[in-house]
Order: C-alpha cells, then sequence, then structure tokens
C-alpha cells in the first residue's frame, strides 16, 4: 500500500497550471464509443481512473492511443457489451458504460460500480430512467443485464439531480428515438461539458446547466476534437493548500464561475483573491476565520468534493463551523485522522462541529477516499512535524502527480510504494 511522507510547516506557493478534469473527461471517454469516427480528447488527465478508463476501452474493441495529455479513441471496432468486473470495481464512473453501451449496442453488462466508499450510492434512478425508455434490466449475480430492443425517448423526472444518472440518461437519449427530457436534471458544469462533446459529435440537445435537459435523439453520431475544462476540485484543493499553509498562489486555467461555492467561502474564511480572465489568486490570511454554517449540494450550492479539505482548513481557523453535509452519507471519515493530527471535530450524523485549534502535529494516519486523502495531506502540509498518510492509491485516483505538484510549489511531499519503505 502506497503513502506519503510530509514535512510540515512549509508554504505552499507560486504558480501552478490545473489539470483536465477528473469528473468531466471520464463520461467524455465513456460517450466516445457513442461515436462512429474518430474522438479527439486533448489535455486529458493523467489520473489513475482515466487509465482505467482506457483499459475499459480497450477491453470492448476500441483503439486507443495515448499522446501526452491527448486521448485518441477509435471505436469503429467495437464489438463488446460487458464491461469486466475487475475494472468495475476500481471506478464509479463505469457505471456511464452502461448508457454509452446501450446507446451504441443496444446491449450492455455490467456490475455495481466502485469508486470512494463515501455512502451507499445506488444506481436505482439510473436504471428507473433505463426501464422507461425501453430498456428491459434483470440482474444475475450481481451483474446488470440490460437490453434495449427499442430505445424511446420519454419524460423523466429526477427524485435527486444526480450527476452520474443526468450523464447516463444523456449517454442513451442521443440515440433515442424521439424526444427526452429530463426534470430536476443535475447542472454541474460536467453536465454542460458532456452535453458539449456529444453535441460537437451531432447530438441534438438543449438547456444543459439548467434544471430540465431535451434531447432528440439522432441516428448516427460522428467523431469530434475536443478539450477536457479544467479540473475545479484540483483547483480548489491547491487553492486550500496554500490558504492552510499561508502562501500565495496563482491558478493558471481556473475559471471563477464554475468554483463560486468554494471560492465563497475561502473569502469568508479571510482569503484574498483575485481573478484574471483564465485564473485565480490566493492570499492566505495571517490566521484563518471560522464562525459559519456549511451545507453542501447540488450545485451551484458548495460542492461535497470540495468539504474534505476545506474541513482540513477550518480545523485551524479561528472559530467553530458547522458542516452538514447532504450529498454523501458517509464522506466524514477523514475527521478521525484529522483529530489524531490535533484537529477538535465532533461527528453526529450527516453533521460535524470543527473547533479550530492554534496548531496540527504530525502523525501516522490513513486516508480511505480521495478527497479524504487529499484533505490529510493538506493537514499534513500545515501540521508541525513530519506525516505519514497511508492510502495514496485512493488519491491518485484523481490528482496527477500530486506529491511533485506540492513539491514544486515549496513543500516537502514524497510518495512512497508498499508498507515498508
Ligand atoms: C465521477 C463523478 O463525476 N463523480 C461525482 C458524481 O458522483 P455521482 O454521479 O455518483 O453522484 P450523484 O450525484 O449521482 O449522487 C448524489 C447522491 O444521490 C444518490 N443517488 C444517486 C444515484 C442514484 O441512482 N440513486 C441515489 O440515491 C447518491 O447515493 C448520493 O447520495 O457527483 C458527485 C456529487 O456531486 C460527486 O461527489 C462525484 O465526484
Ligand atoms: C467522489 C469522487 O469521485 P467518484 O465519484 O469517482 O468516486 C470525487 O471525485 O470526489
Amino acid at each position: 500500500m502506497g503513502y506519503y511522507v510530509v514535512e510540515g510547516g512549509r508554504k505552499i506557493g507560486g504558480e501552478f497550471q490545473v489539470h483536465g478534469s477528473k469528473n468531466a473527461v471520464l463520461p467524455l471517454l465513456a460517450a466516445s464509443i457513442l461515436a462512429e469516427d474518430e474522438v479527439v480528447l486533448e489535455n486529458c488527465p493523467l489520473i489513475a481512473d482515466l487509465f482505467v478508463s482506457l483499459d475499459i476501452l480497450r477491453s470492448l474493441g476500441c483503439t486507443v492511443k495515448l499522446d501526452g495529455r491527448t486521448v485518441i479513441i477509435d471505436s469503429r471496432r467495437l464489438d463488446g457489451t460487458e464491461v469486466g468486473e475487475e475494472m468495475v470495481s476500481k471506478m464509479r464512473s463505469s457505471v456511464l458504460y452502461l448508457g454509452a453501451l446501450l446507446g451504441r449496442k443496444k446491449e450492455a453488462k455490467l456490475g455495481h460500480p466502485g469508486g470512494c466508499a463515501i455512502g451507499r450510492r445506488p444506481i436505482d434512478l439510473h436504471l428507473k430512467a433505463f426501464e422507461k425508455m425501453g430498456v428491459v434490466i434483470t440482474e444475475e449475480n450481481e451483474i446488470f443485464c440490460c437490453k434495449a430492443p427499442l430505445l424511446l425517448g420519454y419524460h423523466i423526472y429526477l427524485e435527486y439531480p444526480s450527476v452520474g444518472a443526468t450523464e447516463n440518461i444523456l449517454l442513451l437519449a442521443v440515440k433515442a428515438e424521439g424526444t427526452t427530457v429530463i426534470h430536476n436534471a443535475a447542472r454541474e458544469p460536467e453536465i454542460v461539458c458532456l452535453a458539449r462533446f456529444l453535441r460537437a459529435c451531432g447530438a441534438e440537445i438543449y438547456g444543459e446547466g439548467t434544471p430540465t435537459i431535451m434531447v432528440e435523439g439522432v441516428r448516427r453520431l460522428h467523431g469530434a476534437y475536443f478539450t477536457v475544462p479544467f479540473d475545479r476540485i484540483e483547483a480548489g484543493t491547491f487553492l486550500c493548500a496554500t490558504a492552510a499553509t499561508g502562501g500565495e498562489i496563482r491558478l493558471l486555467g481556473a475559471e471563477r464561475q464554475q468554483m463560486e461555492g468554494t471560492l465563497e467561502v475561502l473569502e469568508q474564511m479571510g482569503c484574498g483573491l483575485r481573478y484574471g480572465q483564465d485564473s485565480v489568486f490566493l492570499q492566505a490570511p495571517k490566521r484563518l476565520l471560522s464562525d459559519f454554517t456549511l451545507t453542501t449540494g447540488p450545485y451551484p450550492a458548495f460542492p461535497t468534493d470540495m468539504q474534505p479539505m476545506v474541513m482540513s482548513l477550518l480545523t485551524l481557523a479561528r472559530g467553530t463551523c458547522m458542516i452538514s453535509e447532504t450529498v454523501f452519507e458517509a464522506r466524514f471519515q477523514h475527521a478521525d485522522a484529522l483529530c489524531r493530527m490535533g484537529a477538535n471535530i465532533q461527528k453526529q450524523g450527516r453533521n460535524a462541529v470543527v473547533f479550530g485549534v492554534e496548531r496540527l502535529h504530525g502523525a501516522v494516519v490513513t486516508g480511505s477516499d480521495l478527497r479524504g486523502g487529499a484533505a490529510l495531506l493538506i493537514a499534513a502540509l500545515a501540521a508541525e512535524g513530519e506525516s505519514r498518510i497511508y492510502g495514496s492509491s485512493y488519491v491518485e485516483r484523481g490528482y496527477e502527480k500530486i506529491e511533485e505538484a506540492l513539491t514544486c510549489l515549496g513543500g516537502r511531499v514524497r510518495l512512497k510504494k508498499g508498507w515498508n519503505e
């Protein structure tokens, strides 16, 4: 099991070019199998989830090339309809291959998707919508077997604006006969990105970014060139690392509009923020401030994916903050590890109260999910002394060489593979 060794107490700062977005590129890779010509995706982040996605595409018969940060996918010879259990168990967004394969081959087989254990994460909303659109679903040995003799557009009302369900319905609807309307659709920037990509491939989609998305099905999608947008969560992570350590940073390639939820909180905590056309500048305050409440929610509310890293910041702020996690029911696992580093956090169900302390100290801790691991890295950078953070494979799912990036920005972070190194 890999771990990070972090020497705390050094300021993070300088300039950082934000990578392409994990949660944007993964749906695009799944969507590429709907296109019956070559798809070229530029600015791909070189993260573990991308490599799992490329393995899935190859296993389905696609030709895949990776050239620097550009991925070229040719799915003309796609012949598979089943995604192997090993790949499905590694990554949540593998569930999107259900919609994409059904759209392309009218058939798909896939197990329960894996990913970070931050709650139950059922896929009932995806499956209910599929059934309404004509998909026949049976479950055998925990594998969903889906067949779509005829895919028909439908009015789908989502009980919750699920990101994954909205994406899966889009993937199906672009190839269904007639009109699909998704009511109470997710509005995240990654939904907008997927809709724009599908449109570049010839799909007819209207209203992405609003709660109502309309899709007119088409017979065929063609290839496209597309650039993956910046990762708003990676950007937020580097802002938090800087704020926690008292530094100054300029993020290149980051856009303010998509990060408002996070930026508002950083401002409330006393950070100085300035914006360029394609950049965000943060200056940490002498002491971070708290004394407010923070509630996660679907976009444009404060994003649940930033909650762990902001919790690390709050542990060092003057004052008290109550965090309500409304999206995932088990997303406070990092709090116990933060307490081992000297934080004062009381958890109760979906709420956590963070009482700010003057300082944290280094410790040996384990991150048990992607953002929880990132939160511990931030706490360790700000702490006095050395920390070891186990569970680096979770962090590697969504951050490209974060240890190198943080070291270039003035931190001291090393990645070690294996328990005894
Ligand atoms: C790869 C990817 O893009 N992952 C993101 C995506 O995950 P993901 O697409 O899994 O998140 P959802 O928006 O679907 O989930 C939100 C909530 O809805 C529940 N739910 C969802 C679907 C369903 O059929 N039934 C159901 O009950 C989930 O258990 C969760 O409590 O959006 C989340 C919410 O912004 C982010 O934290 C993840 O980083
Ligand atoms: C929860 C996350 O990812 P996933 O949905 O891929 O598990 C995340 O990116 O924070």
